[in-house]
């Protein structure tokens, strides 16, 4: 699915008006319709739409004319439908039909009244902040949605006064329940503060040509889409079939970190995992990951080439090497990770295991001047901000907001690897700046150890020969959805996750991949 920027949407109204003659009036039929059936479909837990009392606020532009034909059909279903124009301060309720009444008080009682208040003041085009008369009916609006939590609120195609490209809002925009999109997310749903304003997200049908979104290169990361890129589990297989994994992870002070990655891995379907330790480490691993393999590595004081040649030694017949979760940063491991990264950069791209480098791995890296130039081809980073701060050389890396696109796009170029910058809605660029935004999850992720999750499952999937940016979209998708089944599982809410729950819900939400709704 692809996000657009305004100008991006504009241009393929244009062109469908252009070259397929789907004029505005088309589009926005198609929207009204699209929107009342999702409307119908998804947000009413009952699927009861008579009597039911529906709000339409109505802005000035095509935005607030959606807004009127989703009213139409909702009224033909049933529903009670009032509308408020609000360029014309003018109420019509359905059943009085008094369209000349300014009625102020009236629309205090619709606002009290109503079971929904839907959103139709102004979409992409909005182009000044709102005035005081549209920012106080929205207080109105957000003050009884706090007095009366069954109110529930729904913008047409974003939530009015949010800014579409960066996320920023205006003063007088409220947070909606569901915002249903039309065509495309908009790029600023993505980006904070937006994304808090949105509330669940639905997608409406206009009825664009496929044709006209070919050269857009932004894509939302979707269930439907990750399943075409999981690898095929044929019947006549066995563990070879699908890939071993190798992990230079884990030290002393974090031991868990080469476990959960590990299994993460695993839980993906990698064929075989093998851990690459210390002797010291192993009776930590032998005793809580029976189904890891080792490698024995010299210990840490060990000379670094003696440690580099253990691994390097084991390393023929891995399609994947996952560096960094909890690998500790002294300079004999930088050292380490230096030589497995001439070895790799040495074999042909045929033999080479796809490599993944995350936290200490990039800590290690970024130490160095122009450390991607030691790469190996098609390598897939996964850095948190702060981990992406050091390797921009002390960049502040924002955690949410649009800045961290444009610097994702840049340095996934410079840089030429596949880049993936973590957060909530984290974002994926491939060295040719094609890019996937993830929207799904939630900050109960927001604890230690579930970036080892991420990073073992990315590679499982390049273990089963699944190409490197398609490997961490789908694991980042995967991984967010993991950590909503565990929230539905275990009735949590924002907080108490621990990273190991998500290891027993990352198959099942491969599975679910099968019936995902977008
Ligand atoms: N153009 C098309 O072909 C389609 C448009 N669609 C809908 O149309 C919307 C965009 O339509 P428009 O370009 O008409 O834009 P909007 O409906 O978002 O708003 C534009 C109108 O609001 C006024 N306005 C702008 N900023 C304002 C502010 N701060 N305070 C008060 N008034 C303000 C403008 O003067 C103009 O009258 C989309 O968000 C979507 O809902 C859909 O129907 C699909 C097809
Ligand atoms: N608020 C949030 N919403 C959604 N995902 C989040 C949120 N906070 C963190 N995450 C995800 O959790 C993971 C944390 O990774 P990281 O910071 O590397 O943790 P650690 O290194 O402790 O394992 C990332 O995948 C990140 O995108
Ligand atoms: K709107």
């Amino acid at each position: 699915m692809h996000i657009v920027t305004i100008s991006e949407m504009k241009e393929l109204e244009t062109r469908a008006d252009k070259e397929y003659g789907l004029t505005s009036e088309i589009l926005m039929s198609n929207a009204g319709r699209s929107a009342a059936e999702l409307f119908e479909a998804n947000l009413l837990p009952t699927h009861k739409l008579k009597g039911l009392k529906v709000l339409f606020l109505i802005g000035p532009g095509n935005n607030g004319g959606d807004g009127l034909v989703m009213a139409s059909h909702l009224e033909k279903e049933g529903a009670l439908i009032s509308l408020y124009y609000w360029k014309e301060h003018k109420l019509v309720v359905q059943g009085t039909r008094r369209p000349d009444e300014v009625v102020d008080e009236t629309l205090a009682e619709q606002i009290q009244r109503a079971d929904y208040i839907i959103d139709a003041l102004l979409g992409t085009g909005r182009s000044r902040p709102l005035p005081d008369d549209m920012r106080a009916l929205l207080a109105r609006v957000k003050d009884e949605r706090a007095r009366r939590a069954d109110l529930r609120l729904v913008a047409i195609d974003l939530p009015t006064g949010l800014n579409a490209d960066t996320g920023e809002v205006d003063p007088g925009s409220i947070a909606m329940d569901t915002t249903i999109t039309l065509a495309c997310p908009k790029q600023g749903f993505f980006f904070f503060p937006g994304r808090d304003y949105i509330g669940d997200l639905e997608v409406g049908d206009i009825g664009l040509p496929a044709a006209l979104e070919s050269q857009l290169q932004t894509d939302m990361l979707t269930g439907q889409q990750v399943h075409k890129l999981l690898p095929e589990r044929p019947l006549n297989s066995n563990k070879g079939t699908f890939g071993k994994v190798m992990l230079l992870c884990g030290s002393l002070p974090y031991p868990g970190s080469a476990y959960l990655a590990g299994s993460s891995a695993a839980r993906v379907g990698a064929g075989l995992i093998t851990l690459a330790v210390t002797e010291k480490m192993l009776s930590f691993y032998a005793s809580s990951f029976h189904e890891a393999t080792f490698t024995i590595l010299p210990e840490e004081n060990a000379e670094s080439y003696e440690r580099a040649k253990a691994l390097i030694d084991k390393l023929e017949g891995y399609k994947a090497l996952l560096i960094g979760p909890g690998l500790g940063q002294s300079s004999n491991t930088r050292e380490v990770i230096l030589q497995v990264l001439e070895h790799l950069r040495s074999l042909p791209d045929e033999t080479r295991p796809h490599l993944v480098i995350d936290a200490d791995g990039l800590n290690n890296l970024s130490a160095l001047e122009r450390w991607w130039t030691l790469l190996p081809k098609d390598t897939v980073i996964t850095p948190h901000p702060g981990e992406m701060g050091r390797l921009c050389k002390g960049v502040k890396v924002s955690g949410g907001n649009i800045e961290r696109l444009e610097l994702a796009r840049t340095k996934a170029r410079e840089w030429q690897v596949n880049l993936l910058l973590k957060g909530s809605c984290t974002i994926l660029v491939d060295p040719e700046g094609r890019t996937r935004i993830n929207w799904w999850g939630n900050p109960a992720l927001a604890t230690a150890g579930t970036g080892d999750v991420l990073a073992g499952m990315i590679s499982g999937f390049l273990a089963q020969g699944v190409q490197p940016f398609d490997a961490a979209s789908a694991a980042v998708y995967l991984h967010t959805a993991a950590a909503d089944l565990v929230n539905q599982n275990m009735h949590i809410g924002r907080a108490g996750l621990l990273a190991s729950d998500l290891l027993p819900n990352i198959p099942i939400s491969l599975v679910d991949t099968a019936h995902a709704k977008m």
